[in-house]
């Protein structure tokens, strides 16, 4: 039968992410990189590659019984958009972001986890499901972040983030002949008094939210904009955030039975 343009699903199969109904678990974790996917399978046993179409990299493993999805998202608003409607349409109910951030404060350290606990609003993509106010995370995921991350004795801190649609001039990084632009730019984040610079939690608690999810986001800091210091072995941070969102799944499965 043809696909419809206005719902181009091909049966159980979605347009863009690599799976189809019933092969991805309720809860799924979303990182922005793709090669993340396979970091997982680093903390997740039994872990399977469903695929990958673009920037979308799916698969699937246990952490303590729990079966866990990971997909990744791309960067930016449009595509996590994309990955949380088709996520949602596969009959996943829980998305948690794990992804990076630049940090802006002195204090936060590259390495530091951040639970994101608002985002402040610029992406595109998100404008359409929630016009105003910050995103917030549905409360039972972030205090599962919270408490899995104290499991682990794992620090972390509650954060508030912005979430940008442009990783340099919109980030306040120097370009050639931008200088004074990307100048003022990181001035006038800095006065909005955020922790950090990211380019997806806004979408994914906005638009997650906006079609059924519960959403939740954990954040490892990469950069830190006050100290321009950046982390070269960024390695053991990302399985980081994969442990404390895979234990905060196990932890809402629980709650959940
Ligand atoms: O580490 P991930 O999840 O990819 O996230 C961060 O890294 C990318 C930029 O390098 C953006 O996607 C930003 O949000
Ligand atoms: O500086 C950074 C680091 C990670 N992710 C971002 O969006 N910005």
């Amino acid at each position: 039968m043809a696909r419809r343009a206005a719902d181009p699903w091909d049966g159980d199969r979605p347009p863009h992410l690599p799976c189809r109904r019933g092969e991805l678990p309720e809860i799924c974790l979303l990182p922005g990189d793709p090669a993340r996917v396979d970091l997982a399978a680093e903390v997740l046993s039994s872990f399977r590659v469903l695929g990958q179409n673009r920037e979308f990299r799916a698969g699937t493993g246990l952490f303590d019984g729990v079966e866990i999805g990971v997909c990744s998202s791309g960067i930016g608003g449009p595509s996590t958009e994309i990955a949380l409607v088709e996520l949602a349409g596969l009959g996943v109910r829980t998305v948690i972001r794990i992804g990076g951030m630049g940090a802006m404060r002195p204090e936060i350290e590259p390495g530091t986890l951040g639970i994101v606990r608002r985002a402040r609003r610029e992406s595109g993509a998100a404008r359409h499901y929630l016009p105003d106010g910050d995103a917030v995370p549905t409360p039972a995921v972030a205090e599962a972040l919270a408490t899995a991350a104290r499991q682990l004795a794992r620090p972390s801190r509650p954060i508030t983030v912005l979430s940008t649609d442009s990783y340099y001039l919109g980030q306040g990084r120097p370009l050639p002949r931008w200088e004074d632009r990307a100048a003022e730019r990181i001035r006038e984040v800095e006065r909005s008094g955020v922790d950090g610079m990211d380019m997806e939690a806004e979408t994914v608690l906005a638009v997650g939210r906006a079609v059924g999810l519960s959403v939740g986001a954990v954040l490892a800091v990469h950069a830190n904009r006050a100290t321009d210091a950046w982390l070269e072995d960024y390695r053991d941070p990302q399985l980081d955030v994969v442990r404390v969102a895979a234990t905060a799944a196990t932890i809402l499965a629980g709650q959940a039975s």
